[in-house]
């Protein structure tokens, strides 16, 4: 029996080509291929375009005023990327791959940026609170305890994140910046 699987893609030169890739393959009489075109979504944008769409999915979910948090690391030698995407990034390249991006530059210089995200309810509009720090990517230094840490050498400072007693950390980090701002914010909401 052929299995039944629907591919959702508004894209037809995919589709096209996976019917191929099927019909060339072993697989041609086992799977039996439909298709859907639905647009999902996939957040794929600036720092605030993936903030007030997370804060928004999470109060609908929640039925009411919620905040969320998005932290981003930035280089300046590739215009802000990888941005929002950092976590990928990270979780597939490490901090030796993330050093190495840079390493055809001559700038190493970088911002970690943590954008707050408020949302009164599920039809309300989002605002965003942002704090930026700025520094380099360096190799790796301190303990591994958090993300990106380690290759984060503060500007000023001699020292990455990893490096600081989380006191100084969260004196002068990205999210210790956005909190602010939150607090200031809402407090005039
Ligand atoms: O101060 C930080 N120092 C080092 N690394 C950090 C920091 N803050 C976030 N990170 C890492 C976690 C994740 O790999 C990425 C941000 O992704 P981001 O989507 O904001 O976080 P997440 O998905 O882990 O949590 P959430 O459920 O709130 O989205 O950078
Ligand atoms: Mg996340």
């Amino acid at each position: 029996m052929a299995r039944q699987l629907i591919f959702v893609t508004g894209n037809a030169n995919k589709l096209r080509e996976v019917r191929q890739i099927l019909a060339a393959g072993a697989d041609a009489a086992t799977i039996d291929l439909t298709s859907q075109a639905l647009d999902l979504p996939e957040v794929q944008g600036t720092t605030q375009e993936v903030a007030r769409y997370k804060v928004q999915a999470a109060a609908k979910a929640l039925n009411g005023p919620c905040i969320t948090e998005d932290t981003a690391l930035c280089f300046d030698a590739l215009d802000g990327l990888p941005g929002p995407y950092i976590k990928d990034f990270l979780a597939r390249i490490g901090h030796d791959g993330l050093n190495k991006m840079l390493d055809g530059f001559s700038n190493r210089r970088a911002n970690a940026l943590c954008t707050f995200a408020y949302c009164a309810g599920p039809t309300a509009e989002p605002v965003l609170f942002e704090g930026r720090t700025q520094g380099r990517i360096v190799p790796a230094r301190g303990p591994s305890n958090f993300g990106w840490d380690p290759i984060f050498e503060v500007e000023g400072t001699g020292k990455t994140y990893a490096e600081m007693e989380a006191e100084q950390k969260n004196k002068l980090s990205h999210r210790y910046k956005a909190l602010e701002a939150l607090r200031r914010g809402l407090s005039q909401l």
